[in-house]
């Protein structure tokens, strides 16, 4: 039987604390390496918090999960995590930056830099390796955050709303990036958004959450070619997909009237 990279069986999460929130309720999902999964849900139901039970930064109250076949206890390796805001060290370079989680793994720097030059070039930052973070632009930061994310080959990428703060003609930029860079290197993405057209044309399937707390209530896979590119998302299979979640959404009375989940 093949490992799945993520699995996880009757997930619940509850807070602790005089409120108690319940995150997360009764969450089996199977994810198959090397995918792309695109996760849609309303603000609030637990996204984040099903990304952090993966990453092992928080502890689940119920049910099972394992990370490539391992039951999560604290932060597995082989993980990598790319947040909205890009967390990068304002006095380091972006070189510097790129390979922190080298130093944090106590690790060997001058073994990485063939894969931080690779990384660079991969994500078209050749000539900033040595700039620090604020000579570069939003788009640019957050491809400096990919690439720290990927320095040191993690199996899976934990990726929650990382384009949520730029602009949209940079947003459609980067995830024509994103699908180039993950389609080289093939690990498995976990991709949180708001963005249902987003969502689509990254994924190979479309993980869709309930309001708190969250629940998986759909999964769809995405059966459209790749390369995708922007204009995919002017045909009549892309709309079918995107109208197809925006019902979901309507059954649950949640949607804004960009089509965006809310
Ligand atoms: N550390 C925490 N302690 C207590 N409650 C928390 C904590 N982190 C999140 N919560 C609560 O858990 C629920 C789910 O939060 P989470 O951040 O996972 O949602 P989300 O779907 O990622 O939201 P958004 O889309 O707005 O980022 C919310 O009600 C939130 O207030």
């Amino acid at each position: 039987m093949s490992v799945s990279a993520v699995h996880a069986h009757n997930l619940s999460k509850q807070y602790p604390g005089s409120r108690g929130v319940q995150a997360l309720a009764g969450v089996s999902a199977d994810i198959g390496l090397e995918r792309f999964v695109s996760i849609l849900g309303p603000s609030g139901c637990g996204k984040s918090t099903f990304l952090r039970c993966v990453a092992g930064l928080e502890d689940v109250t119920g049910g099972e999960l394992s990370v490539n076949g391992k039951p999560v206890q604290g932060p597995p390796d082989d993980i990598g995590m790319v947040f909205q805001r890009d967390a990068l060290l304002e006095w380091r370079s972006i070189r510097k930056n790129i390979l922190l989680p080298v130093e944090f793994a106590k690790k060997q720097s001058s073994a990485y830099q063939e894969k931080v030059d690779y990384l660079l070039n991969l994500t078209g930052l050749s000539d900033f390796g040595s700039s620090y973070p604020r000579e570069l632009s939003g788009g640019m930061r957050q491809r400096a955050a990919i690439c720290r994310a990927l320095v040191d080959d993690p199996k899976l990428l934990l990726m929650d709303e990382p384009f949520g703060a730029l602009d949209a003609f940079t947003r459609d930029q980067m995830n024509v990036e994103l699908q180039r860079i993950w389609m080289q290197t093939r690990n498995t993405v976990l991709f949180v958004t708001h963005g249902i057209s987003e969502a689509v044309f990254l994924g190979d399937v479309v993980m869709v959450f309930s309001p708190r707390p969250g629940r998986l209530v759909e999964t769809i896979e995405i059966d459209l070619p790749r390369p995708r590119h922007l204009s995919v998302r002017e045909t009549p299979e892309f709309g079918r997909y995107v109208a197809h979640i925006r019902g979901i959404f309507e059954e649950m009375g949640l949607i804004n009237e960009k089509g965006a989940a809310v």
